[in-house]
């Protein structure tokens, strides 16, 4: 059974309302359908306004889509009692793109990374501290570093402490909307190394949100790529990807930028976030 299953979603955003008329329908998705197995991750590639956010916002149980169903573990996400909607959240993750928003800046990376502990599990005081450290150095910081506020991190140190929080309760799934599109080329490099090594080690699964095609090349399995609300290619073998001839898909693979001449006269494999 796959792990996620996403079924003819359709969504729309209501314009804001004008004294008596009520907002026009804007359709966002266009009846999107994909799954994702357990420990694999789909890449979903898009440019900007293709959808992309919205689809991971419906997949999390935060935007209720007007069509379709989202089946996760079995469960239709929007039909469910409490209880199930509890149990399956636990096992929902996210990391956003923009790191220092999602954390509460007065909040200790401790207190930061022990949120979903806390919400969850009824740890003693030494062992939450226990976890902390080690999810921690799960993510390559010190264990001393929960002490530290989210100021005084590197943008990629606190994207490391998204990620540790994301993994905290042994996630089935993450939602990674664009975690590396606001740092440099080497911490982008860092953090997708990261998210591939949880991968294996933990057996996750992820839907990786993104408009850049080298770094979903690196960690991903597959490929589907959005258009204007729809899913117009999709590659169960991301391999597979670059001899679409579809518009979009040429459009995204274009915007590549060139190797660095350097590497071209080393006839080195392209460098950046491909090369972890
Ligand atoms: N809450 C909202 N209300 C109204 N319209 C919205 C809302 N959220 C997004 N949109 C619109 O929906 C469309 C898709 O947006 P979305 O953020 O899902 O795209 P995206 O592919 O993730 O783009 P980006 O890569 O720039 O984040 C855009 O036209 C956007 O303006």
């Amino acid at each position: 059974m796959s792990l996620l299953q996403v079924k003819d979603i359709s969504h729309a955003y209501r314009s804001s309302k004008r004294l008596w008329r009520s907002g026009s329908l804007t359709a966002v998705l266009s009846k999107v359908s994909f799954a994702i197995e357990p420990g694999q991750c789909l890449g979903l590639l898009g440019t900007s306004g293709a959808g992309k956010s919205t689809l991971g916002k419906v997949i999390l149980g935060m935007e209720r889509p007007r069509q379709g169903r989202v089946i996760f573990q079995g469960h239709d996400l929007y039909n469910v009692d409490p209880q199930t909607a509890r149990l399956l959240r636990r096992d929902l993750q996210v990391v956003f793109q923009d790191c220092y928003s999602s954390v509460n800046p007065r909040m200790t990376a401790e207190q930061i990374i022990a949120e979903p502990l806390d919400n969850y599990e009824n740890l003693t005081r030494v062992d939450r501290k226990r976890r902390v450290g080690e999810l921690l150095e799960a993510v390559g910081l010190k264990a001393a570093d929960m002490q530290r506020y989210p100021h005084t991190f590197s943008g990629g140190q606190l994207q490391r402490i998204n990620i540790a929080r994301a993994i905290a309760l042994k996630p089935k799934l993450i939602v990674l909307d664009e975690p590396v599109s606001s740092l440099d080329m080497v911490n982008q490099t860092r953090i997708l190394t990261l998210l591939s090594e949880l991968k294996a080690t933990l057996g996750l699964s992820y839907l990786f949100i993104t408009h850049d095609v080298k770094a979903a090349h690196v960690i991903s399995d597959s490929l589907a790529v959005m258009k204007e609300g729809r899913i117009v290619e999709l590659c169960s073998d991301k391999n597979q990807l670059a001899a679409s001839t579809h518009p979009a898909v040429c459009e995204l693979y274009a915007s590549v930028l060139p190797e660095h001449p350097r590497d071209r006269l080393l006839g080195r494999e392209a460098s950046g976030p491909t090369s972890p």
